[in-house]
């Protein structure tokens, strides 16, 4: 009964999410009051700083880092463009590819401008040499599709597999249950070396995503319980999981979500 509901469900989520405007989503969530850099308890600064940490360590580096679900954003990968040698892009939708592909050009066309955030990451008089790093390793954007056993083309990544993923609240708001983001991660970990990394960023306890006015998205309310129990059934060794909960005096209009969880794990 549950495989079944899932098999429906994906096919539902899918649908809904054709209906996403990338510029609404800019707008709605990448730029002031939602994202606050004047507040260093704010959640774009908690994720800047979880992302930063992540991939100046040491560990966390390689040839091949892979963004899932990219959306239309960039600021995920503005730390990680230092550690590897290149960067894949990707989305399920064709719309944030083309956002993302306007950012690369440079010809203008692209809705969002990354200035704050490029300054944010590095010393703020470095931040033109950050967004060039960051346009010489994109080496493409492409489709994918998490809820498939094969989530890229095959001829996509080479046969070692990736470095590093890196997967920012695509699992939990593109799942219609905890069983089908349970297989997305499996699916996601066939792109990934054995030893390889795992980043995940994610919503905590959402039952619905307003991320662009007028689409509400029923999604999957996920606790760091069932976070970790799913990384374990998929075959990833948790290394860390840090909690962020929202400050008391934060209005979260978007989203009935209770904080939002960051890990660090390796495949085994
Ligand atoms: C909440 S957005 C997050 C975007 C971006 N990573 C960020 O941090 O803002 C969720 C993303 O998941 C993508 N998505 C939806 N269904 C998907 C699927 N089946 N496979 C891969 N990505 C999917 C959407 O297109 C969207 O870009």
């Amino acid at each position: 009964m549950e495989e079944k509901g899932a098999e429906n469900g994906v096919p539902n989520m899918a649908a809904i999410w054709q209906g996403f405007d990338p510029v609404a989503y800019l707008q709605n969530e990448y730029t002031p009051p939602q994202a606050d850099f004047e507040r260093k308890d704010s959640h774009v600064s908690w994720r800047l700083g979880c992302l930063h940490r992540a991939f100046t360590e040491g560990d966390v580096s390689g040839e091949l880092l892979v963004d899932i679900g990219s959306g239309p954003t960039l600021y995920q990968v503005m730390s990680g463009c230092e550690a590897f040698n290149k960067v894949l892009l990707t989305d399920f939708l064709e719309v944030h590819r083309q956002e993302l592909r306007a950012w690369l050009q440079d010809e203008g066309g692209c809705s969002m401008d990354w200035t704050p955030y490029l300054q944010h990451v590095c010393k703020p008089s470095a931040w033109t040499e950050k967004a060039a790093r960051l346009r010489q390793v994109i080496m493409d954007i492409v489709p994918i599709d998490v809820h498939s056993p094969q989530p890229l083309a095959l001829d996509v990544l080479p046969s070692a597999g990736a470095d590093c993923l890196l997967s920012c609240y695509c699992l939990e708001s593109a799942s219609p249950d905890l069983a089908a983001f349970t297989r997305a991660l499996g699916n996601i970990g066939r792109l990934l070396r054995p030893g390889g990394h795992l980043l995940l960023i994610g919503t905590l306890g959402m039952s619905y995503y307003n991320g662009v006015p007028g689409l509400k998205i029923p999604t999957i309310p996920v606790n760091e319980a069932q976070v970790c129990a799913s990384l374990k059934e998929s075959g990833y060794t948790l290394i860390r999981l840090e909690v962020y909960t929202w400050p008391q005096d934060t209005s979260v209009l978007i989203d009935d979500s209770s904080g939002e969880f960051f890990v660090k794990a390796i495949k085994e």
